[in-house]
């Protein structure tokens, strides 16, 4: 069972604060982003109590991530990086503390059917990231048809992957859809977990989301998010094991 999979199990149906931060990745991949920045980013992922933060591997490795699950990209944000530079930056990054990695593919490549490549360019990122570690593949969906979505699920679930993501946050074309979010969930029928990210800013929006079938969420805007959900918790009948 991929990780993804149980995330699923663990979050079918449930909408309440603490249930969505369990999904979330607290991101910050801003280029100017600084040390101080990461630094009050871990320190608000641990008050909101989401699973992760995710940084530029740049600020890797990092102190006082306490029980949070420490992710990172890689390929970032183009994906037009030699799949072999690919696999030495996630490397570094696991050697620097990664646990998590997300991806990004070769866009371009999927648009001209390389599923092939596509497939390649993972597995060899999949090998630099060896389970139980995680590895997450951005889609960059808002760019794609759907026919190259379903390709891009495809090629990650044939290379070992564990989530299928949908976007960076910096296309230009736009970020996570329910749509795109609902093919994915439907394309890669829980054997591998869905993160939506980018331009969820809102409660109503997350929710939408993980109503869609996604499984994580990234989100720099974590605390409007949160703060937007009601607290739910196990006495309440928020919590469902
Ligand atoms: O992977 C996560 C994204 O970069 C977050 O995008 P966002 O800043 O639109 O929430």
């Amino acid at each position: 069972m991929t990780s993804g999979t149980q995330d699923a199990a663990a979050t079918a149906g449930q909408g309440g604060r603490a249930e969505i931060a369990a999904l979330v990745d607290h991101t910050l991949l801003k280029p100017e982003a600084t040390t101080a920045d990461v630094e009050a980013l871990v320190a608000e992922a641990r008050s909101l109590g989401v699973l992760a933060i995710c940084v530029s591997p740049s600020f890797l490795p990092l102190q006082g991530t306490g029980d949070l699950v420490v992710a990172t990209v890689c390929g970032f944000p183009s994906g037009k990086h030699a799949s072999e530079v690919k696999a030495a930056e996630a490397a570094r990054a696991v050697a620097d503390g990664a646990q998590e990695v997300d991806m990004v593919v070769d866009v371009g490549a999927l648009r001209e059917g390389r599923e092939d490549d596509v497939r390649a360019d993972v597995a060899a990122v999949r090998a630099a990231v060896p389970a139980p570690l995680v590895l997450k593949v951005i889609l960059e969906t808002a760019a794609l048809t759907d026919e190259e979505v379903v390709a891009g699920c495809r090629a990650a679930e044939a290379a070992g992957a564990d989530y299928v993501k949908t976007s960076t946050g910096f296309h230009p074309a736009g970020g996570a859809t329910e749509h795109a979010v609902a093919l994915m969930a439907r394309t890669v029928g829980g054997r591998l977990g869905v993160k939506a990210s980018g331009g969820i800013r809102t409660a109503a929006q997350a929710t939408a989301m993980v109503a869609a079938g996604a499984t994580r969420l990234g989100l720099s805007g974590s605390r409007a998010v949160l703060d937007g959900l009601p607290a739910g918790d196990a006495a309440s009948g928020g919590v469902r094991a």
